[in-house]
């Protein structure tokens, strides 16, 4: 599979964060500049704001204080994925995201998702929890124009490996910037992250060491909370 038009240049401001406030979790202030194709992994606590620090970049939430701006176009594939309209079939909730591109196009770039021939034409609704997310993932990479923002929300939560291994090989094909919060850690270090982002009250650089460690005391502690 290839994704050529998702390509962002190097130099390329790609989303600014100045003083940003959000209306829920921790984050007091976050000041973030992303340039060309980085690859952002977000983590911190359950509860922290990573999915709220999302859902402020898309426009969806407005901020308390500060701005997010985000300079280039954008696709946010939310945990729900409630991105697919279910009376429409597989085929047709790509082409209401993608105008303009051919349906020729659309069916060639559908196969890449294992949605081969009629497979394309089944409704949204009746497919099962890994097709539907193939369905989403497609949806949301295949939009015109071109990502060249992606944002992604817990991805492998609730996802078979088989379906972790499709999200995998279509990040190989993307070549623009990234964004995902995740406590996912071996995904995170099979998809590329270039820079890693703790959510507290700031946004704090950290990296793939720092983030193993506090996933495993947060693993132990809740092992700890169940036992007792
Ligand atoms: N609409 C809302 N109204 C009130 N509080 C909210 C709302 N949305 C989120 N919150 C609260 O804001 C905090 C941050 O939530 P958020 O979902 O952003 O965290 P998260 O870091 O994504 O957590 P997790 O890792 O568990 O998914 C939580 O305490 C949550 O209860």
């Amino acid at each position: 599979m290839s994704l050529p038009h998702t390509a962002v240049p190097a130099g390329r401001t790609v989303l600014t964060l100045s003083e940003l406030r959000p209306q829920y979790g921790a984050l007091r202030d976050a000041t973030l500049h992303v340039h060309g194709p980085e690859r952002i992994a977000l983590v911190g606590r359950n509860g922290a704001g990573k999915t709220t620090l999302l859902r402020t970049l898309t426009g969806e939430l407005a901020p308390l204080s500060g701005e997010a701006r985000t300079h280039v176009p954008l696709r946010f594939l939310p945990q729900r994925l409630d991105v697919l309209d279910d009376e429409l079939s597989v085929a047709a909730n790509v082409a209401s995201r993608a105008p303009g591109v051919t349906d020729n196009h659309i069916r060639a770039q559908l196969a890449r998702f294992l949605f081969k021939g009629a497979r394309a034409e089944q409704p949204a609704g009746t497919l099962s929890g890994g097709e539907r997310f193939r369905a989403a993932l497609a949806a949301t990479m295949l939009a015109a124009p071109a990502p060249q923002l992606l944002i992604l929300d817990e991805p492998t939560n609730n996802l078979d490996l088989a379906s972790v291994r499709q999200l995998t090989s279509a990040l190989d094909s993307y070549e623009g910037a990234l964004v995902v919060s995740s406590h996912d850690l071996p995904f995170l270090e099979s998809i590329g992250i270039t820079r890693w982002l703790l959510v507290g009250e700031e946004l704090r650089e950290t990296g793939a060491d720092e983030v193993r460690d506090l996933l495993e005391v947060s693993s132990t502690a809740e092992g700890v909370a169940e036992r007792n």
